[in-house]
């Protein structure tokens, strides 16, 4: 049944985590692309910089582009206040598949809501559709050749607000220097970079940070 790598790094947190224990989920993901697979979660390191920039910024409705196998979303949830709502888009139904149960295994799944399709079609739905007013926190970690158009895609649909967090991965590595460009040229939005290691690699990879700025 396992026959994709993303049902692999599933049935290990299936096998060696604690249900409702988003922390040992996370931990098991990171063990398994330690030690069998390499699979494009944040990772550990990364991860911990994520930690801190959401910690520090207390958000109440975040969105992520890009869910993947759930890492990220878990990692984000486990630090989120009650009441507090991080809506994850997916592309890929396998991927969404996957991230669905290990969401539901971490137990945050009240916290989390997966939506599945294209980035450029379900961020002008939410508003109308999600009830959304403007957003506090968006990390971006899909594919780079979109994280430009999304972005300014989100200021076009009027869901940045004055502060909001817009984080991206893997400025260096696989880069998004358009996105990079943008956010640092265009003059809306105060930028500080995170240097840090690609998952599971011990080569170079960053964090952007980009503060809305109204
Ligand atoms: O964190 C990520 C890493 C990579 C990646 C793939 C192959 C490499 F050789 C290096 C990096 C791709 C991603 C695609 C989407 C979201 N995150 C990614
Ligand atoms: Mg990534």
């Amino acid at each position: 049944m396992n026959h994709t790598k993303e049902q692999r790094v599933l049935q290990y947190v299936l096998d060696n985590a604690t249900r409702g224990d988003p922390q040992s989920v996370v931990d098991s993901i990171d063990n398994y692309c330690n030690k069998e697979e390499w699979a494009m979660n944040v990772g550990d390191q990364k991860g911990l910089i994520l930690d801190n920039i959401v910690n520090e910024s207390n958000p109440c409705v975040l969105l992520e582009l890009g869910t993947y196998c759930g890492y990220s979303a878990v990692r984000i949830a486990r630090l989120l206040k009650p009441g507090a709502h991080l809506y994850t888009v997916e592309f890929n139904p396998a991927f969404a598949a996957v991230a669905k149960q290990m969401i539901e295994f971490a137990g945050v799944q009240d916290k989390v809501q997966i939506l599945e399709g294209n980035t450029q079609d379900i961020i002008p739905q939410l508003k109308k559709k999600y009830e959304v007013d403007t957003l506090d926190f968006v990390f971006i970690d899909h594919w780079k050749d979109k994280y430009l158009e999304d972005t300014k895609l989100l200021e076009k649909c009027n869901l940045l607000r004055k502060g909001t967090v817009v984080l991206a991965d893997n400025v260096i590595v696989p880069g998004a220097p358009d996105f990079l460009e943008y956010v640092r040229t265009c003059g809306r939005y105060d930028c500080t970079n995170y240097p840090s290691f690609l998952e599971y690699m011990d080569e170079k990879d960053a964090l952007e940070k980009a503060i809305f700025r109204g």
